[in-house]
């Protein structure tokens, strides 16, 4: 696009050439950074079958040793520029380039302008969901309900095991690298115009709290919503952190139209 004409002919703003999301009437997301505060997780990790798992994770990507997916739930409390939502994410521990990354390969939202800012920027996978997460007496209980059907449940006791003593260590953890695959056909509606792996980068990590114990985690196949195609072979671990973070951009770390093109 020639950015220059349409300065000149006047259908264009400055403001729109520093801030280039539609609509032009009104962004549908803000300009980061966004920062999170007080953001409440909870992650089940469980293993999965070998051909549910290969079966979302593009090469380059290598599934990790063990077949390894985790479902987390977070609560943003206060997040400038979105507002508190609700978003799910569902990943599969993968290695690049011979290092441990988190491939994110669907995540469900209760909130538009996260989503959209999400999909148009980075390239996440997300989706409308019905997420929730709340303490029900002293089982911490994270649902998703698709158009009015529940469709996964994962209940912990509420901040039972205090994992205090490992702040530094699971602070590192919640930095592994993230990776989505960002992929935006042409107007044609067939020729891809971007597939890229991109690394999601996080600011300002800090972990306040950080809780473990038994999980539970049940999913229920659906059309719409397929939480259960990766289904739960074992449960390996529940986690409930409470942090803060930045997001604003990220980094492409391969990208499949040029190396196509080489
Ligand atoms: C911009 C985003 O991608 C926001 C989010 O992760 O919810």
């Amino acid at each position: 696009m020639n950015m220059d004409n349409m300065k000149d002919n006047g259908s264009v703003t400055d403001w729109f050439l520093e801030h280039p999301v539609m609509s032009t009437l009104r962004p549908s997301y803000p300009r980061g950074p966004w920062h999170y505060k007080d953001m409440h997780q909870l992650i089940v990790t469980y293993e999965s079958t070998a051909e549910a798992v290969r079966a979302v994770v593009p090469r380059p990507l290598e599934p990790a040793e063990g077949n390894r997916v985790t479902i987390e739930w977070r609560n943003m409390t206060e997040v400038s520029g979105f507002g508190p939502y609700v978003e799910i994410g569902h990943s599969v521990a993968c290695t690049f380039e011979g290092k441990p990354v988190i491939y994110v390969f669907q995540a469900f939202l209760n909130s538009e302008s996260p989503t959209l800012a999400g999909r148009e920027i980075l390239g996440f996978p997300k989706r409308h969901g019905e997420p929730e997460l709340k303490a029900v007496r002293e089982v911490l209980t994270g649902t998703l309900s698709y158009g009015g059907t529940q469709v996964a449940l994962a209940t912990m006791p509420y901040r039972m095991v205090d994992l205090s003593d490992r702040l530094a260590e699971i602070e590192q953890e919640l930095q592994t690298t993230q990776l989505v695959l960002k992929l935006l056909p042409d107007v044609d509606a067939r020729t891809p115009k971007v597939a890229q792996l991109v690394k999601v980068n996080l600011y300002d990590v800090r972990l306040k709290g950080a809780w473990g114990g038994p999980a539970e985690l049940f999913m229920v196949p659906h059309v719409g919503c397929p939480v259960a195609a990766l289904p739960v072979v074992r449960v390996l671990e529940g986690r409930q952190h409470l942090w803060d973070m930045t997001l604003n951009d990220g980094e492409v770390v391969h990208d499949y139209l040029e190396a196509r093109a080489r």
